[in-house]
């Protein structure tokens, strides 16, 4: 049994009078991809949102590496997010200001590195995405697909333990859907970080090693939890 890098145990989470998560648990562990599937507005953006520290359940904890969420400061929190975690979502998530370069270097400028550096990395991930020839571009000029996996290298250039990505093929068609999928888990895999997959298609969740379902804020392991 491998033992789990990011765990949720009995995560409630309510907005108003609606409950978005009911005693729900998780667990992820090293290079392991797992989706969370259920219906719309079942709870599943909100888990990964409890997850990855932005927003605090109102009881139950979320666990990483041994250390609890909650317990944090907001700036030993932040400092997490961004050394150790990535994201990717939907869309709308590059600085459409920024070439795609420096939208990829810029997490690991946040993070201390100088600009040679940081854009040399952010070259090597664009290219190893297929999308070396986007670099001087702004996002404005590049299609969806090209886009998104822009995204992919932004979110994996600091080298993250964990990759949380919510609908990261929602807004592309089959085919680009499926090249960014093999793009992301590839890379992950071959990083050994963990992916927390949000997706409520079943062709994307069969790029995962294991689903977890969300209904009415309640999960339910497809396959025995870790
Ligand atoms: N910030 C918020 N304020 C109020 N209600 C919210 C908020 N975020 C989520 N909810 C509600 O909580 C429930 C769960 O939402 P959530 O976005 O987690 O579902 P989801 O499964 O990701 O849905 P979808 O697949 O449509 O994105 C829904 O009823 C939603 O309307």
């Amino acid at each position: 049994m491998t033992e789990p890098l990011l765990t949720a145990t009995a995560l409630r989470k309510t907005f108003g009078p609606t409950i978005a998560l009911d005693d729900a648990e998780f667990a992820i562990a090293p290079g392991e991809v797992v989706a969370i599937m259920g219906p719309s507005g079942s709870g599943k953006s909100t888990l990964l949102h409890c997850l990855a520290g932005i927003v605090k359940p109102d009881a139950g904890s979320v666990t990483y590496a041994g250390a609890e969420l909650s317990s944090m400061s907001d700036t030993a929190r932040s400092q997490l997010r961004r050394s150790e975690f990535g994201f990717v979502f939907q869309f709308g998530q590059l600085v459409p200001e920024l070439t795609c370069r420096e939208n990829v270097a810029l997490p690991l400028r946040m993070n201390g590195w100088k600009g040679k550096a940081a854009n040399a990395k952010a070259d090597e991930w664009l290219e190893r995405l297929g999308v070396g020839d986007t670099m001087a571009k702004r996002p404005g000029r590049i299609s969806g697909g090209q886009g998104q996996r822009v995204a992919v290298a932004r979110a994996l250039v600091t080298e993250p333990k964990v990759l949380f990505a919510d609908e990261p093929t929602g807004a592309l068609d089959s085919l680009h859907g499926e090249q960014v999928m093999t793009l992301l888990t590839d890379a992950a895999r071959s990083s050994r970080a963990a992916v927390v997959l949000v997706t409520h298609e079943a062709r994307v969740a069969a790029y995962s090693d294991r689903e977890v379902v969300v209904r009415d804020g309640k999960t339910r392991s497809m396959e025995p939890v870790l």
